[in-house]
């Protein structure tokens, strides 16, 4: 049997890392092989990408263009779907995979880089079976990461957030595999209406 592959997609705070680990239980439990996995990557370059790009640039622009970062950040991912996704779902296993290549879209499109050269440099990426956004108002995913967050970057930071956030809900209309999930609601309760979704969309 092919494996299904599900990817969480939001702004940062969105509950996306939460989310993705009671969804990886809840298949377990069920009987299913899963895998848990990210991008960045746990790799030296998802590493590296972590280290440079997004803590270095993740409000003023980093020392690299935007372009080397977007083209840092498919080249994980061609590793990623190659070496981890790709494989496991050959073996018919279940993958759910915190970001993906929307995150792409939506972040380095708002950072002003053309949509369809970001879609270009990706086309290699497999479209999974599911992708969830999770959707709050950036206020409230601003207010879970607080302790994540220096404070004299809030603002910037806050600008980006706003930006990506508009960025998904356009990329939901363009791709029919992306559903949009609110992610205000409490874990438990969003939780319960990921895995209606996934019940009504998948199994
Ligand atoms: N539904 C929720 N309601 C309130 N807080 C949440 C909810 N989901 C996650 N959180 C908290 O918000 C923070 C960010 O969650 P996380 O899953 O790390 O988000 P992301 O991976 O999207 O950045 C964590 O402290 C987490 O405990
Ligand atoms: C995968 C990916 C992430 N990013 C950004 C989004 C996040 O700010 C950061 C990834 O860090 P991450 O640990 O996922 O942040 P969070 O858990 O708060 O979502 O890198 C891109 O800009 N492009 C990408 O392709």
């Amino acid at each position: 049997m092919p494996g299904l592959f599900i990817v969480f997609e939001g702004i940062d705070g969105s509950g996306k890392s939460t989310q993705a680990k009671l969804l990886a239980e809840w298949f377990k439990e069920k009987g299913y092989d899963v895998i848990l996995t990210k991008e960045p990557t746990d790799t030296k370059l998802g590493k590296f990408i972590r280290e440079v790009v997004v803590h270095g640039s993740l409000i003023d622009g980093s020392k690299l263009s935007y372009e080397a970062e977007a083209l840092l950040f498919a080249a994980d991912r061609a590793e990623h779907v190659k070496k981890v996704i790709k494989p496991a779902l050959d073996k018919g296993k279940v993958v759910i995979c915190d970001r993906y290549f929307y995150s792409s879209l939506a972040y380095q499109w708002a950072r002003g880089l053309d949509l369809k050269w970001l879609m270009k440099i990706n086309e290699f990426a497999i479209k999974p079976n599911l992708t969830i956004l999770l959707d709050l108002p950036t206020k409230e995913s601003l207010k879970r990461i607080r302790t994540r967050v220096d404070i004299s970057e809030f603002d910037k930071l806050w600008d980006l957030q706003k930006k990506v956030r508009q960025n998904y809900l356009k990329l939901a209309e363009m791709f029919p595999e992306m559903k949009i999930i609110n992610a205000m609601n409490s874990v438990e309760d969003v939780h319960r209406d990921i895995v209606a979704l996934v019940e009504h969309e998948l199994l």
